[in-house]
């Protein structure tokens, strides 16, 4: 799992599902081919969430698609950082499934992306280098990252070393590695929150293009930023 986007040094998985050799109607046979995973990658039936051994909210049932964006929403401390971490594996909670797996099981955490509020990013290594880094451990191309970086305006801090990055600008590091990754179930805290406009907006291209490649995402916002996003509403209720 990516946490802040350098968490962890487990290789991703991709979910793929194997079609049999066989023949086509016709006649025509074909070769066994890899096709991407159409179960979920995010499962959890209805359950009650709990903070220090107290009944906090009714989680509804949570279910996603490849390709699906889910607007979690509630007021303020409705539970919607402690669902993520528990979708996160940070804390249990449910019969929740990654890739059929318990979040936090190296089988889950392989593919999974998680940002929180207060991002942590290394201090010894630049921007550049931090994100060059997180990309050699998961053994993807660094090019992503850093394209993402500078499409929301990360250009001129990518030499710079994280305890010159101001909070929306840290923020934006850790984005920009959860993101380019493209693990395959990414998690988002109030990802709008410290952003300027441009950067918003860039930040909606980047989830929208996730979805598309078919990843998964839990998002929280009080906010309308995903307004124009095929995102379905997962609201928590007080229990
Ligand atoms: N470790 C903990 N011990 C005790 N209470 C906790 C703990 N973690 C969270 N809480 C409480 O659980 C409630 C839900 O907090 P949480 O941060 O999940 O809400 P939220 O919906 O994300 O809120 P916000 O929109 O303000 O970010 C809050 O009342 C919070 O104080």
């Amino acid at each position: 799992m990516v946490r802040a986007g350098y968490g962890s040094l487990l290789k991703p998985v991709a979910p793929t599902r194997r079609v049999r050799a066989g023949t086509r109607r016709g006649g025509q046979s074909y070769l066994p081919v890899m096709l991407p995973a159409t179960a979920p990658i995010l499962a959890a039936s209805p359950f009650t969430l709990e903070v220090a051994g107290r009944p906090l909210a009714h989680v509804p049932d949570l279910h996603a698609l490849p390709g699906e964006v889910l607007h979690l929403c509630g007021p303020n401390g409705a539970g919607k950082t402690t669902l993520l971490r528990v979708l996160a594996g940070e804390r249990a909670g449910g019969e929740v499934r990654v890739l059929g797996s318990a979040p936090g099981s190296r089988g889950a955490r392989a593919d999974t992306a998680w940002v929180p509020t207060d991002a942590a990013l290394p201090d010894d290594l630049t921007v550049a280098e931090g994100l060059t880094f997180l990309a050699a451990l998961w053994s993807r191309p660094a090019a992503p990252l850093l394209a993402l970086a500078q499409s929301l305006g990360l250009s001129r801090w990518l030499d710079a070393w994280p305890a010159e990055l101001s909070r929306g600008t840290r923020q934006k590091v850790a984005l920009s590695g959860a993101l380019g990754l493209g693990c395959a179930l990414t998690l988002l805290d109030e990802p709008f929150g410290t952003l300027d406009t441009a950067s918003r907006a860039a930040l909606l291209d980047a989830v929208r293009a996730r979805a598309r490649a078919g990843g998964a995402l839990v998002v929280t916002t009080h906010g309308e930023e995903l307004t124009g996003l095929p995102v379905r509403r997962v609201t928590l209720e007080p229990a």
